[in-house]
C-alpha cells in the first residue's frame, strides 16, 4: 500500500515537473531573451559623408554592421572573399536602406597577395576611409594554413587583418577623425602567444588555435592604440556576444549546439550592436586602446594587458608579412 502511495506521488512529482518547468520557462522566456540580447547601441549619430570598410560583411555580424552603418548613410565597403554572396548581401542592404552606397570588393585573408590587391584598388578609387572594421573570421578550422604558410586562425584573424590595417592606415590618417575596430571575442581569456610555434606546426588544437588569434586581436589592439595616439585614429577591439552565424560551420558538435540551444544566442543584429556601438558612439570619439562588450568596457585578460607581449607580436607580425611598421 505504502509502495503504491510513493510510486503514485513520484508520478505525481514528474508529471509537475514537465508540465511545471516548460510552463515557468515560457513564462521567463521574454526575460532570458532581453537577457541574451545584452547590450544596445543607443547612440542615434548619422554618417552621412562617412566611409567604412567592413571584412568578411556578406554574413553574419559583419553583414548586420553593414546594415546598420548603411542606414545611418555612410558608404559602405563589403570587403569579403566570395564576392558573389557579397552582391547578394549589398543588394539586400540597398534595397532595405535605400542607401546606395553600399559596395563590394574582392578581399580574401588568407592570401597577402588578395589583401594587397584590395588596398591597391581600394586606395585608388576611394579617397576616404573613416571607420575600419576588422569583423572577418575563422573558428574551429581543421589544421590548415593560409596561401602564405601561416596557420589558419592566425593567418586570417590576425595576420591578414594586421596587413590590411598596415595597408590602409594612411587612408584613416588622412581621414581622420578615424577609428578600426578588431572584432575579437571573450575566448581570448583561453589564448596565450606562442612564440615558440606560432604555425601551431609541433601542438594543434583548433580551438585553442582560435583563443590564440582572438587575444593576438586584444594585443594588436593594444600596441597599435598605442602607436597612434595623437594622430585621431583610434582602435578598439570587442566582443560581439555569443551569436547565432556561421562561425561554427567547421564543427558538426558546435553546429548542433548553436541550433539546438538557438534561443540562447544573440541574433547576428544583436551580437552587430557593440561593432556599431565602438563605430559610432560620440562618448567614444578619443577612447582608444579598449576592450568592450555588450556597449561597454569588459575585462581582458592578463596577456592581454601585456605591452611587452603586444610589441613583441607586433615585431614579430612585421617579419612574418614582410613589412616595416613602426
Ligand atoms: N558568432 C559568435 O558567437 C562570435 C563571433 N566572434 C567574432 O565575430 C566575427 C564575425 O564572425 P561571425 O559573423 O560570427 O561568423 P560568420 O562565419 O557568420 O562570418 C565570418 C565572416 O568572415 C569571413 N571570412 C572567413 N574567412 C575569410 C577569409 N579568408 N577572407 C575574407 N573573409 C573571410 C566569412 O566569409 P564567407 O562567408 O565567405 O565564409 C564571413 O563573411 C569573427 O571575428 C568572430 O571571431 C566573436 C565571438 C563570438
Ligand atoms: C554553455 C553552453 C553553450 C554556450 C556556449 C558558448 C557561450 C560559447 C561561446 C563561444 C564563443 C565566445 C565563440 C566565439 O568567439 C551552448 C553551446 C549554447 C549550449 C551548451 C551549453
Amino acid at each position: 500500500m505504502a509502495m503504491a502511495a510513493a510510486g503514485l506521488s513520484c508520478w505525481g512529482a514528474a508529471l509537475g515537473a514537465a508540465v511545471g518547468v516548460p510552463l515557468l520557462l515560457l513564462a521567463a522566456a521574454p526575460r532570458i531573451r532581453r537577457f541574451v540580447a545584452g547590450g544596445r547601441c543607443e547612440s542615434a549619430a548619422r554618417l552621412e559623408g562617412k566611409a567604412a570598410v567592413i571584412t568578411g560583411a556578406n554574413t553574419g555580424i559583419g553583414k548586420e554592421t553593414a546594415r546598420e552603418l548603411a542606414r545611418r548613410g555612410a558608404r559602405v565597403i563589403i570587403a569579403c572573399r566570395d564576392t558573389a554572396k557579397g552582391e547578394a548581401a549589398a543588394a539586400e542592404i540597398r534595397a532595405e536602406t535605400g542607401n546606395p552606397q553600399v559596395v563590394v570588393k574582392k578581399l580574401d585573408l588568407a592570401d597577402t597577395k588578395s589583401i594587397r590587391e584590395f588596398a591597391d584598388s581600394f586606395l585608388a578609387e576611394e579617397k576616404e576611409l573613416h571607420i575600419l572594421i576588422n569583423n572577418a573570421g575563422v573558428m574551429l578550422c581543421p589544421y590548415s594554413k593560409t596561401a602564405d604558410g601561416f596557420e589558419m586562425h592566425l593567418g586570417v584573424n590576425h595576420l591578414g587583418h594586421f596587413l590590411l590595417t598596415f595597408l590602409l592606415l594612411e587612408r584613416l590618417k588622412q581621414s581622420a577623425p578615424a577609428r578600426i575596430i578588431n572584432v575579437s571575442s571573450l575566448g581570448h581569456h583561453g589564448g596565450r602567444i606562442r612564440f615558440h610555434d606560432l604555425n601551431g606546426e609541433k601542438s594543434y588544437n583548433r580551438g585553442l588555435a582560435y583563443c590564440h588569434s582572438k587575444l593576438a586581436n586584444v594585443l594588436f589592439t593594444r600596441e597599435l592604440a598605442r602607436q597612434l595616439q595623437g594622430t585621431k585614429v583610434t582602435a578598439n577591439a570587442l566582443h560581439p556576444g555569443s551569436v547565432r552565424t556561421e562561425l561554427v560551420r567547421h564543427s558538426v558538435l558546435m553546429t548542433w549546439l548553436w541550433r539546438i540551444f538557438s534561443f540562447f544566442l544573440k541574433t547576428p543584429w544583436e551580437g552587430a550592436q557593440t561593432s556599431v556601438y565602438c563605430a559610432v558612439a560620440e562618448e567614444l570619439e578619443s577612447v582608444t586602446g579598449q576592450y568592450f562588450s555588450d556597449c561597454q568596457p569588459a575585462y581582458v585578460s592578463s596577456w592581454g594587458r601585456d605591452d611587452e607581449t603586444a610589441k613583441k607580436l607586433w615585431n614579430v607580425s612585421c617579419e612574418l608579412l614582410g613589412i616595416q611598421w613602426d
